[in-house]
């Protein structure tokens, strides 16, 4: 079976931008035929039927890929599984995922690596790729089997969650990983300096009375990652950056040619820490809702390229586990449903062109972890996402596809609305 997407505007970041159909053969990308005023022939498929999908007035793009998800199956069914979050992926337009290893057990070893790959298998929605711990049990102390995590499928390493707190035990790591050519994703905090913290340190910390986590904490560890990834040489992935300071110490490493990536999420460019009054643990997540300043530089860094990529650390839990005083609910917030809007608001502000936007969605996370998706370049695996940048909607987090509602968005007007998610061809989700 072909499936012709027609008469959409085609942005392929870096490739092109323009009116296109897109032609899908055998779950690959077998055409791009772009519009150049004059009647296009009509593409006949080697063989059998051909599906036409109407995409005028939309954008055709390359389906979105997320290096930073937790799913929480095996261990927290009932947070997510990895069905519900691989329906929410599609639902907000990711077509490929990358799941943390902080499960129950923890993925530190080939058969949770191919388990994890066995049920994505089965729910048939997006492509989920696992992230391999670095350290067993993610404890910080034994390094996991990198190689065999590495052959089982696994596109990355990290103790998301956790940071890896001994120097010497992540030096060994990237010195493990660079020979697998991994890249290393290490959660940047100091626990010393979080010490029971649960909002940003700083005024409104002191005005609530809860205990802070100050910029020091994240920007101590950014620092030390980077000088261990230009001690060993290894491919450094920094997660979720949230501060000034970390901002520039990635600015000036990249300056000076150190392989360092970084990521920010939608919710670190969207809220500040006022977020936290009222006391809603919907705004709480690690690292936390910094400030106007700390906003402004993510957006500075995602427009220079210091920052590559837009990732979601969709971070589901439980209602009853959120009800909790702030102090004592979990850190983390859902996020894949509510991401590109909040990116599109970006390039309505001016901050980042519509492509820049794109590609940080699609190409460059690609890029980071060296995976091949994020192109509509003809052979690829035909990923798309369909989406109406300019129509408004308005969050509704009991009509969210996680199985959790924890999102500080709900009720927010946005605009941009996924309307259809291709995976491999098939179409996996429309609105
Ligand atoms: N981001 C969060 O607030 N929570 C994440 C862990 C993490 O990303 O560090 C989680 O697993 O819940
Ligand atoms: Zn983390
Ligand atoms: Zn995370």
């Amino acid at each position: 079976m072909a499936l012709l997407i027609k008469g959409g505007t085609v942005l392929d970041p870096g490739r092109f931008h323009g009116r296109a159909d897109v032609l899908i053969e055998n779950g690959l990308i077998a055409a791009v035929i772009r519009m150049e005023g004059q009647a296009r022939r009509q593409p006949s498929p080697a063989s059998g039927e051909l599906v036409v999908l109407e995409a005028t007035g939309k954008l055709v793009l390359p389906g979105f890929v997320d290096l930073h998800v937790h799913f929480r199956e095996p261990g927290f069914e009932y947070k997510e599984t990895i069905e519900s979050g691989a329906t929410a992926a599609v639902a907000g337009g990711f077509t490929t995922v990358c799941c943390m290893p902080n499960t129950k057990p923890v993925n530190d070893s080939q058969s949770v690596t191919e388990f994890i790959l066995d049920r994505a298998r089965a729910a048939g929605m997006a492509n989920v790729y696992p992230i391999g711990a670095i350290t067993k049990g993610s404890e910080g102390v034994e390094l996991a089997e990198i190689g065999e995590l590495r052959a089982a499928g696994c596109v990355a390493i990290s103790d998301d969650g956790k940071p890896v707190t001994n120097s010497a035990v992540m030096r060994r790591a990237m010195e493990y990983a660079r020979a697998f050519d991994c890249p290393v994703v290490d959660h940047c905090e100091d626990t010393a300096l979080v010490d029971g913290g649960c909002m940003n340190e700083g005024v409104v910390s002191t005005e609530l009375g809860l205990p802070g986590i100050p910029d020091a904490a994240e920007e101590v560890m950014v620092a030390r990652n980077i000088m261990l990834a230009e001690l060993t040489g290894a491919r450094l992935h920094l997660p979720h950056v949230s501060t000034e300071g970390s901002v520039r110490l990635v600015r000036e490493a990249k300056q000076r040619g150190i392989a360092v990536t970084a990521e920010a999420c939608p919710h670190h460019f969207t809220l500040t820490e006022e977020a936290v009054r009222g006391y809603d643990t919907h705004a709480k997540m690690n690292p936390p809702l910094r400030t106007w300043n700390d906003v402004q530089a993510i957006k500075g860094g995602l427009k220079d390229g210091t920052i590559d990529i837009i990732a979601t650390d969709h971070a589901p839990h439980a209602a009853h586990e959120k009800q909790l005083e702030f102090v004592d609910a979990p850190f983390g917030i859902i996020g894949l449903e509510t991401a590109f809007p909040l990116t599109m608001a970006l390039v309505e502000e001016g901050v980042l062109s519509l492509e820049q936007a794109i590609a940080k969605l699609t190409v460059e996370p690609a890029r980071v972890f060296g995976l091949r998706k994020g192109t509509l370049a003809p052979g690829a695996d035909a990923d798309l996402t369909i989406v109406d940048p300019n129509e408004a909607w308005e969050v509704d987090s009991g009509r969210s596809y996680s199985k959790s509602r924890n999102t500080p968005f709900a009720g927010w007007k946005v605009k941009g609305r996924v309307r259809a998610t291709i995976v491999g061809g098939r179409v996996v989700w429309t609105a």
